[in-house]
């Protein structure tokens, strides 16, 4: 069907911004206007309710993230016709709307809120117990019907009474922590709950079985996410253990409880009620077990409102629109469903390394390879993480922080932004291999806390060919290159910079000087970067049994150990084959220039 038919509540300030070139969301459910108001700086938002499946497959091509609560089904073919797609956010926790693995196949980034909206399903939970054991919805609808019928209405007290909660997770433990309030008695079901913190809550047991748990309880409430191994967890053989007053309640994912054995359930009195918030299609096909569910007169049924509350929205919207801000422009997620999960703490240790490393990839394809992708492509590289810096197990944003710097230069990087979730996808189309080490202590005196070292070798060359070498280190939070090839430097990588390779003998500096003045370059610092000791050894020893030939761009050194880097940040921009490159090319004495913009 052809996007005619969408029914569109798409902001005037939306429309206006559809036809300029910024990155693009589509947000086709109702999200709290907070967070998208975090959006519409940077990007083009268009909320579109109504889309039908063809619809959103028409759609999404032109979208850089895409924004859904339940009822928008992210399927496979949704991601494939997302050429440019780079983030799926969920604004609420349950993700069995998108196909997650086929997001990550496309190298797309899903998040969610894992806890925005749990408070408000933890207390629909509760109204819903309540309102089983009160029959408030068949009270209210027969009032409404003018009957009056208080004594077909008489209800259970929940306090003294055992709530069996199947899934201890965030949702659960909460209602936990209520019904503990309301003077329930709770035990539990969850394979992968800590004992210790359940007892903390005032759960009375953590048992092992269903088998363990059905008999017992007088209500059941079940906070698992929908997985293959909870589809179908309540069915009739699981009812029929219950005791025939016992309460069953919903509000984590329709098809938990099959929903025809729990029909079969009430009809026949295994069971005495449900209180329902979620089904297997929402809303219910006419006719199905879901639609008899909800018109059961035993069940007290809403349409999906666990999350629905102004809080909870505001709170949800926040949490994925802060997520989309930040990948659409290059930064990381708190909160991906497809990438390790990145502890604030743990966050905030890695972001300058994030950028450090960035941009030693950015300098390697700029210096040593001029920009050129070919150059960069085929290589294999190794990325070092010395001293601190070796504990860290999650090096993943600092392998996509390398993909990104190395391909991030080269014109041809495809229009697709490196992420965490898609680096080692484009690291292997590119043919880019990156071994990463840790070297914790390797018995030399530390100058700094942590250092990364990032080395490349010739393609093909098993480590033996030419060697190309950058370090750096993070002070503070400011980021150093400490060693640039054979050259000890000490420079902040930002910006404009002229890495100029060249004898040095006096006189150099003016002469680059009266170039960059000439042509009106502001220098802002500049810095001579020497030879490492072991390259002015290994100069010196070479010079002694040849006296020619050093390695790199260097033909013949005649006084190999005089060589050095003069690196300088200029202000403005300055093109690659423009007049000033050239002429600081063929000034005397130098050897190479590279441009590099960091
Ligand atoms: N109705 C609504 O509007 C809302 C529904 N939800 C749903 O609530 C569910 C739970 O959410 P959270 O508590 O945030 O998730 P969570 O991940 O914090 O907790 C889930 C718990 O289920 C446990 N679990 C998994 N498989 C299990 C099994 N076979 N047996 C027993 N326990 C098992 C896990 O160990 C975990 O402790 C999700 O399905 C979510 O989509 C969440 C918010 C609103
Ligand atoms: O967060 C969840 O898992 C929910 O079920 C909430 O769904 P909703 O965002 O209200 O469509």
């Amino acid at each position: 069907m052809a996007p005619s038919a969408i029914t569109s509540d798409t902001s005037s300030a939306g429309e206006a911004a559809a036809s300029d070139n910024r990155p693009r969301i589509l947000v086709p459910e109702k999200v709290s206007a907070e967070g998208l108001a975090l959006l519409h700086k940077l990007y083009t938002v268009d909320t579109r309710t109504g889309l039908t499946a063809e619809d959103l497959i028409a759609l999404i091509p032109s979208y850089h993230g895409l924004i859904v609560r339940s009822e928008t089904k992210v399927t496979a073919a949704v991601l494939a016709a997302g050429s440019k797609l780079r983030v799926v956010a969920r604004a609420g926790v349950g993700v069995d709307n998108i196909d997650v693995s086929a997001a990550t196949g496309h190298g797309i980034i899903v998040v969610n809120s894992p806890s925005g909206n749990i408070a408000a399903a933890a207390e629909h939970t509760i109204a819903l117990l309540l309102a089983t054991a009160r029959n408030v919805g068949r009270a209210d609808a027969t009032l409404k019907a003018a009957k009056w019928e208080r004594s077909k209405l008489v209800g259970i007290e929940v306090g003294r009474k055992t709530l069996g909660i199947i899934g201890l997770g965030k949702v659960g433990m909460k209602v936990a922590r209520m019904a503990i309030g309301l003077g329930m008695k709770v035990v539990a079901l969850d394979p992968y709950a800590s004992a210790d913190m359940a007892k903390q809550a005032g759960v009375e047991a953590l048992v092992e079985s269903l088998a363990d748990l059905l008999p017992v309880v007088d209500f059941l409430t079940i906070h698992t996410p929908l997985l293959a191994s909870t589809l179908n967890l309540l069915g009739e053989a699981e009812l029929q253990k219950m005791k025939p007053t016992a309460r069953v309640l919903n509000v984590a994912r329709g098809g938990v409880y099959n929903e025809e054995a729990l029909l079969k359930a009430l009809d026949e009195g295994w069971i005495a009620g449900a209180g329902l918030d979620v089904f297997t299609a929402e809303p219910p096909a006419l006719d199905s077990a879901a639609a008899r569910l909800a018109a059961h007169p035993k069940v007290v049924a809403t349409p999906h409102l666990g999350a629905s509350t102004v809080e909870a929205q505001e709170n949800v919207s926040m949490d994925v629109c802060t997520q989309v801000l930040e990948i659409l422009r290059g930064g990381l997620p708190t909160a991906a469903v497809n990438a390790p999960l990145i502890m604030p703490e743990e966050y905030r240790r890695l972001e300058p390394f994030v950028r450090l490393i960035e941009r030693m990839g950015g300098l390697y394809t700029q210096h040593f390879a001029g920009g050129r992708g070919g150059m960069v492509g085929g290589r294999r590289f190794e990325l070092v993480y010395h001293g601190e810096l070796a504990e860290i197990s999650n090096t993943r944003p600092l392998f996509a922080a390398l993909v990104k710097g190395l391909v991030s230069s080269i014109s041809d990087a495809g229009g697709r932004d490196v992420n965490i979730v898609n680096a080692t996808l484009i690291a292997r189309e590119r043919g880019i291999a990156i071994d990463e080490k840790h070297v914790r202590n390797d018995g030399s005196p530390a100058l700094h806390a942590s250092l990364v070292t990032l080395r490349s070798f010739e393609p093909g060359g098993g480590g033996t060919g030419h060697e190309q070498v950058i370090e750096g280190y993070v002070s503070g939070k400011v980021i150093f290159i400490s060693k640039l090839d054979r050259f000890a430097a000490n420079f902040h990588p930002e910006g404009v910079l002229l890495v100029l390779h060249n004898y040095d003998e006096p006189g150099k500096i003016g002469n680059v000087g009266m170039v960059l003045g000439k042509h009106g370059i502001n220098i802002k610092f500049m810095q001579v970067a020497a030879l490492n000791r072991e390259a002015r050894e290994a100069a010196a020893a070479a010079a002694a049994s040849s006296g020619s030939v050093v390695d790199g761009p260097v033909v013949d050194t005649g006084d190999a150990a005089k060589e050095a880097l003069m690196i300088l940040g200029v202000d403005g921009d300055i093109a690659r084959d423009s007049e000033v490159v050239r002429e600081l090319g063929e000034a005397e004495g130098i050897l190479n220039v590279s441009l590099v913009r960091l």
